[in-house]
């Protein structure tokens, strides 16, 4: 699948993992608004896309993903403005261990929102040309960060109800949708600083010194790295139900599940 002429939209795209899923999507021809909660991080990574690739190619769009109402605005005004979508990635990510109420809000909730509003977009089901999702989960969700367990759920909820959706999607829906799964290891981008303090990590603080002994075994990858899986389950056409790995001991990788049985 070629990118060029392709639109996308990417949630939480102003800076870290996502902003670099939106660098490689501009590099390879794609049309890109970048949805995201924060308006100066969001104008000024705007204003660099814009010298880096030419004005035209992107838009950023002021949206809290947790509002319902604004992030179906912000699905609207893409297609308005590009004419088309192709391409949806649920990146917004937030770890908060106090607020979890909040964590599952972003982490869950706006990825099952986000996946709903990319069908009514891209579905054959809705008159559609098609297209593909991908729903950023973590390695958490294979390997329970101990320290993170309301993360965690939600991380393990992407993957099922991804898996889920997209088994419902390809094979009895005929959506033309392909839906897969992104699940990174540790990357260095803002996300790793909350486990420094209090007001993310709750009482799991006391546990910030494991938990970097955690990410120096474990090893910090680049999200230039993260960007490249993304791109290569976007354009491999044969992915759908997918979940992906990436860490720094196996680089890219895929989860396998074993068959259904009786
Ligand atoms: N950094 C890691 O180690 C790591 C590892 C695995 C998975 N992930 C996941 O990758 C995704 C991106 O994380 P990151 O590391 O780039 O984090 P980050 O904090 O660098 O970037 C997250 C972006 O999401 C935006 N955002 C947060 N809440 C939002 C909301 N309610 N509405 C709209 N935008 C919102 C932020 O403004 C920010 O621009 C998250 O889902 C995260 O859980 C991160
Ligand atoms: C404040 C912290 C934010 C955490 C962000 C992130 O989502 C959490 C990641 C948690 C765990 C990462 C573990 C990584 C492990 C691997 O590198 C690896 O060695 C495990 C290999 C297993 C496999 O490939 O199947």
């Amino acid at each position: 699948m070629s990118l060029h002429g392709k639109v996308a939209l990417v949630t939480g795209g102003a800076q870290g993992i996502g902003r670099a899923g939106v660098e490689h999507l501009l590099e390879n021809g794609a049309k890109v608004a970048l949805v995201d909660l924060n308006q100066s991080v969001g104008e000024e990574c705007k204003s660099d896309l814009d010298g880096q690739f030419g004005e035209d190619n992107c838009i950023f769009i002021q949206c809290d993903v947790t509002d319902a109402r604004k992030l179906r605005d912000a699905f609207q005004n893409t297609v308005e403005k590009f004419g088309r979508l192709d391409i949806v990635i649920n990146n917004a990510g937030i770890n908060n261990e106090k607020n979890w109420e909040k964590t599952i809000e972003v982490n869950l909730t706006s990825v099952i929102q986000g996946t709903y509003l990319a069908l009514e977009h891209m579905s054959k089901e809705y008159g559609k040309e098609g297209g593909v999702i991908i729903n950023i989960s973590s390695m958490a969700a294979f390997l329970h960060s101990p320290h993170q367990p309301v993360y965690t759920a939600t991380k393990h909820g992407v993957i099922g109800f991804s898996r889920a959706i997209a088994q419902d999607a390809s094979e009895q829906g005929n959506y033309g949708v392909r839906i897969n799964t992104l699940c990174p290891a540790f990357v260095d981008t803002q996300l790793l600083r909350t486990v420094e303090h209090e007001e993310t990590m709750g009482k799991f603080v006391k546990y910030k010194d494991e938990f970097k002994q955690r990410m120096d075994k474990y090893g910090v990858l680049k999200p230039s790295l993260i960007a490249e899986g993304m791109l290569r389950m976007i354009t491999d056409e044969s992915l759908n139900g997918a979940v992906m790995k990436i860490t720094c001991s196996k680089g890219i990788h895929f989860h396998t599940y074993e068959p259904l049985s009786a």
